[in-house]
């Protein structure tokens, strides 16, 4: 199977950038909470977090059905701003009119790294009320991958045993590359059942990764699969 069997490529102009990527994942809540009553998001870090703060207030969603919960997250304190919850905090959830707080599963914080994964995990379980030996059972309506300059994805970071894990939808890594080194990240095994995965970013910088896993080069974004759903880049013309 070519890499264009496996996934689309969507190149919007700059100006359409946010909209159309808040429009995409309005279009598919829309659709889970027609067919489930709940909409259920990963959402990451970096530079996503501006891109929804401005475009999501725009659309129109009934927000009390969605369940957000974070690809990854800096094990720090909420305050600090490295903490990816802290800017959703900060930037995003004050603009959603309607969507209970309670429903933005937060990291566990002032516990081992271990254990905080093993927290949002348990958190993660309990979105799903179906038989956990069902195919549905984890399977996420949308998740919103960024990639950064080396091809990481979430806190999946190259040449990283974290990239090996299997037994888990969450896991912690301790010496991340990229600061802060104490992380949680879901793992492949989770990420690869999700209905939608949309990859997102802007700048030259996604093209050019985008090239290299066309090319068969190994990073950690080009291990996101998804043979049973829509798994589409979306990044801004260049
Ligand atoms: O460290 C992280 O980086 C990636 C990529 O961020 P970006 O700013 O280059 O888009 C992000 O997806 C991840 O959530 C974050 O923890």
């Amino acid at each position: 199977m070519s890499s264009e069997d496996k996934f689309l490529v969507t190149a919007v102009a700059a100006d359409q950038y946010i909209t159309t990527l808040c429009e995409k994942i309005g279009d598919i809540a829309t659709e889970a909470i027609s067919s489930r009553d709940v909409f259920l998001l990963g959402v990451s870090g970096g530079s996503i977090i501006n891109f929804l703060a401005e475009g999501l207030p725009k659309i129109s969603t009934d927000w009390s059905k969605w369940k957000i919960f974070l690809c990854d997250e800096r094990l720090v304190p909420v305050d600090d701003p490295e903490s990816t919850y802290g800017c959703y905090k900060q930037k995003l959830l004050p603009l959603l009119t309607g969507f209970p707080e309670e429903n933005f599963i937060q990291a566990k914080l002032g516990v081992s790294g271990e254990e905080s994964a093993q927290d949002y995990e348990s958190k993660l379980k309990a979105l799903w009320t179906d038989d956990p030996n069902s195919a549905s059972y984890g399977m996420s309506d949308c998740l919103l991958l960024g990639v950064g300059p080396d091809g990481h994805t979430c806190s999946l970071f190259p040449g990283h045993p974290v990239l090996n894990v299997a037994d888990r939808w969450v896991t912690n890594i301790e010496d991340s590359p990229k600061p802060p080194p104490s992380r949680i990240t879901l793992t492949y095994p989770f990420i690869n059942k999700a209905t939608n995965i949309l990859i997102a970013g802007k700048g030259k910088e996604k093209w050019s990764i985008l090239e290299k896993v066309k090319n068969g080069e190994d990073f950690p974004i080009g291990r996101v699969e998804n043979p049973g759903g829509i798994l589409e880049w979306v990044l801004e013309a260049v």
